[in-house]
C-alpha cells in the first residue's frame, strides 16, 4: 500500500512538473512579472496599464481576425490568430488576478459531460 501511495504521489508530481512546464504557465508567469514593468518597453505592461477596456478590445479584434482567417480557409492563419487570441485572454486572466489553471480546472470539471446532456439538465430545473 505504501509503495502504491509513493508511486501515485510520484506520478502526480511528474504530472505537475509537466503542467508547470507548459507554455501557458511560462507565459502567465511572464505576464505576471510585467505588472511591474515599464509600458514603454513591454507590450504586456502597456496593455495592463491601459486597462480592461483595451484588453477587451484586443480580444474582440483577435476574435474577428480568427473568424476572417477561418472563412478564408487558411488553417495556418487561423493558428496565428488563435495564438494572438489566447495570448490576450491570458492577459485578461492576469488583469483579474486568476491563473490559466483556474480555466483548465473548469474544463477538467466538465470533462466527460456532454454539452447536449448539460443543456438538457438546465431545462429540467
Ligand atoms: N505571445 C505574445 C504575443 N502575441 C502577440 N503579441 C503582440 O500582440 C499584438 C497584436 O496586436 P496587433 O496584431 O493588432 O498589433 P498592433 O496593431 O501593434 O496592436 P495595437 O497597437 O492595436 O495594440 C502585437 O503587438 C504582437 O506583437 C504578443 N506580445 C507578447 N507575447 C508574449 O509576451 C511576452 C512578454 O511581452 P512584452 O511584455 O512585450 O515583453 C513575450 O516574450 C511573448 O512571449
Amino acid at each position: 500500500m505504501d509503495d502504491y501511495c509513493a508511486s501515485t504521489q510520484g506520478s502526480q508530481k511528474h504530472l505537475q512538473q509537466m503542467i508547470d512546464a507548459t507554455i501557458f504557465h511560462r507565459l502567465a508567469e511572464t505576464i505576471e512579472t510585467r505588472k511591474q514593468a515599464d509600458p514603454a518597453s513591454s507590450y504586456v505592461a502597456k496593455l495592463l496599464h491601459e486597462g480592461q477596456d483595451k484588453i477587451l478590445r484586443k480580444i474582440a479584434e483577435e476574435s474577428a481576425e480568427t473568424l476572417l482567417a477561418s472563412k478564408d480557409g487558411d488553417a495556418q492563419h487561423v493558428i496565428r490568430e488563435i495564438a494572438d487570441l489566447w495570448f490576450h485572454c491570458l492577459v485578461l486572466l492576469a488583469h483579474h488576478e486568476v491563473s490559466p489553471d483556474d480555466v483548465l480546472k473548469e474544463l477538467q470539471k466538465r470533462e466527460g459531460i456532454s454539452g447536449i446532456d448539460e443543456k438538457a439538465s438546465r431545462k429540467i430545473g
